[in-house]
């Protein structure tokens, strides 16, 4: 485990919490109240900034069961905090209900943080790239794929 710094720019809210042991994803929260219409989204903040050692990211991942319950996601999921940044870590909502409005009030758990190693790598340039099986193949080369409902009636 490693230790990583928070600091909790609203002194209201909580630390990022995982629910139980194991749990990959530590839940975050809206500082704000929040309104949603259907299709709309929103910049949200939570409160909570890092210092992640470097070769660690976070990554804000939506919470499930509110994407079930209303629809509610994230824009940019996952969205990608870098080790270097400081900031306060906010959130992009979006309401995926073709009807219905999502209405957050502050304290909401509206997302969660999951952190990894990551590796950064030297991109070296050549002419050509090594043989591999699958090649140059992808979007559906190995089949598989739905059909979707307009080319289905059509054909
Ligand atoms: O869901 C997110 C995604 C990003 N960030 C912050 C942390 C991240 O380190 C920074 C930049 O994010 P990203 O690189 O995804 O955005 P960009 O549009 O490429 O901005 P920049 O030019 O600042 O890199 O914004 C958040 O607070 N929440
Ligand atoms: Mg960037």
């Amino acid at each position: 485990m490693f230790d990583v710094t928070v600091t909790r720019l609203d002194p209201g809210v909580p630390l990022p919490v995982y629910a139980h042991p194991g749990d990959a994803g530590a839940d975050l929260v809206t500082t704000i109240d929040v309104e949603l219409e259907p299709g709309e989204r929103a910049l949200v903040a939570t409160g909570i900034a890092l210092a992640l050692p470097e070769g660690l990211a976070a990554f804000v991942h939506p919470r499930s069961g509110l994407a079930l319950r209303l629809g509610l996601s994230i824009v940019n999921t996952p969205g990608t905090i870098d080790a270097g940044y400081r900031g306060e870590i906010k959130v992009l909502l979006v309401n995926h209900d073709p009807s219905q409005r999502i209405t957050l009030s502050r304290g909401d758990r509206i997302a969660q943080l999951v952190i990894q190693r990551v590796e950064r790598v030297a991109f070296v340039e050549a002419d050509a790239l090594p043989e591999s099986v699958r090649g140059a193949g992808g979007y559906g080369s190995t089949g598989g794929h739905a059909t979707a409902d307009i080319q289905r009636e059509s054909s």
